[in-house]
């Protein structure tokens, strides 16, 4: 349950990064994101670390929908990382954070010519072609920009991975991607390679989210080098470049098993080592581009517990200030997570309690039936491993303004994105002209 630098201090309450949640909650106001930048620090040396010990050259790519904020960027470009951003938001959030541009990937299914303009006018390190539509324009916009646009071409290799419905891509039926065996591949590389103005880099794939088995990733592996040992054969063309995407799952829950995350890269690379050798190919630059593992543990909520409700016989439901407008994922995904009183962790659990959200929408629930002492409105909920697709999917429902976030680290906290307004939820709004009297 706890990650991290997580722990109990001696006040019984919640500590992160040295510094106590509850003094936080008070400071900052809930619900409130705590981000332990130790635990992000430690992840992302750990993939790094990984390639490293191989001596493969490699980019760890930090995924940014899962938690794009110009601190969050910037704690990457400290360590190293590279950054894959979906839009030309993510795209915006990565320029004005200062993050080095060659090593920005530009990822999406539909960017629009703005966006494209934007990457270009930036001199970002990769665009990841998604579809036909994407691959002419943007071989006609690097033409209007005298570039030669390094690209990755996006392939769905057909794998099934074991995870929820919602977050599968590399299937054969998905939106996204060129599909590896129908031709659609080979036709995109046909196409690029005769552009003057695209730099085929590689090739890219991404199966899924939350995966617990290097399996799949292993198989994609195999099918990706499968390819490009017949495009050299076809084509002449050599990958300087594989990317296999993130997905690595992560412990929401004591039920979640997954591996530990550099196990999944451990993986990767021994596939690749066997490939490349089978195949008599150079070895790539393999960049890998994880979201959820890097954040998703070290992210924690605090909410103020208020109202609570009985049905007799049934539930009692505990509710708190924020719910499914900071964390759409159970109601998304059925996604589950364990909570603690933060003011009171070691008090002993008396009752088993539902978690109810404010919104008025009876699928507003955090944690169906979590065992916790008797939890009385002034208490405080610590909900742990929502770092990753947390803030990143906060939404204005019911009019609720999004949280706060603060990054913690050795005793000290810093506020890194600050509470919303009420004066924020209307900045955009546009009142009638005309009065209208009756
Ligand atoms: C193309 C691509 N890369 C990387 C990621 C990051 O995934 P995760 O946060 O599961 O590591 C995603 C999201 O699933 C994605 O769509
Ligand atoms: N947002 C999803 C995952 C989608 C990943 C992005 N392709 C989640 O919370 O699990």
């Amino acid at each position: 349950m706890f990650h991290g630098t997580s722990r109990v201090n001696e006040r019984g309450h919640l500590e992160i990064g040295g510094v106590d949640t509850i003094e936080l909650a008070k400071t900052y106001g809930t619900p409130l994101y705590v981000y332990d930048v130790a635990l992000i620090r430690k992840r992302a040396r750990a993939f790094k670390q990984t390639f490293e010990k191989h001596g493969l050259r490699a980019q760890v790519a930090y995924a940014s929908k899962a938690f794009s904020a110009i601190a969050i960027v910037q704690l990457m470009a400290e360590e190293g990382l590279s950054l894959d951003v979906v839009s030309g938001g993510e795209l915006y959030t990565a320029l004005k954070a200062g993050f080095p541009v060659e090593r920005i990937h530009f990822h999406g299914n539909n960017k629009s010519r703005e966006e494209l303009e934007m990457a270009l006018r930036a001199g970002i390190g990769c665009i990841v072609v998604d579809n036909f539509y994407e691959l002419s324009l943007l071989e006609q916009l690097s033409r209007e920009f005298e570039r030669k646009t390094p690209i990755l071409l996006r392939v769905t290799p057909g794998i099934e991975a074991h995870t929820h419905d919602y977050i599968l891509t590399g299937q054969e039926d998905s939106k996204f991607g060129f599909d590896l065996h129908n031709g659609q591949a080979d036709e995109a590389l046909k196409q690029a390679l005769a552009s003057p103005h695209l730099q085929v880099l590689g090739i890219h794939c991404h199966i899924g989210s939350q995966i617990f088995e290097a399996t799949g990733f292993v198989l994609a592996a195999k099918k990706l080098f499968e390819k490009l040992a017949a495009w050299r054969d076809q084509y002449r063309f050599v990958a300087e470049v594989v990317n296999l995407g993130g997905g690595f799952g992560i412990r929401y829950t004591s039920e979640d098993d997954p591996l530990a995350p550099e196990q999944y890269v451990e993986e990767i690379i021994q596939e690749v080592k066997r490939d490349v050798e089978m195949f008599s190919l150079p070895m790539p630059e393999i960049w890998i581009e994880p979201g959820r593992s890097l954040v998703g543990d070290a992210g924690t909520t605090i909410y103020s517990i208020g109202s609570r409700k009985e049905v007799p016989n049934i539930r009692q439901y505990v509710a708190v200030d924020g719910g499914m407008s900071d964390n759409i994922r159970p109601a998304l995904y059925e996604a589950k997570y364990e909570a603690v009183l933060a003011n009171r962790v070691l008090d002993e659990k008396e009752e088993v309690v539902s978690i109810a959200g404010k919104c008025c929408e009876s699928g507003d629930m955090l944690i169906w039936d979590l065992p916790l002492p008797k939890a009385e409105a002034g208490d405080y909920l610590a909900v742990f491993c929502t770092g990753a697709y947390g803030y990143a999917m906060a939404n204005n429902y019911n009019r609720l303004p999004r949280p706060a976030v603060v990054f913690v680290e050795n005793g000290e906290a810093q506020l890194v994105i600050r509470r919303e307004t009420y004066e924020d939820l209307v900045r955009l709004d546009v009142p009638l002209k005309t009065k209208v009297n009756k």
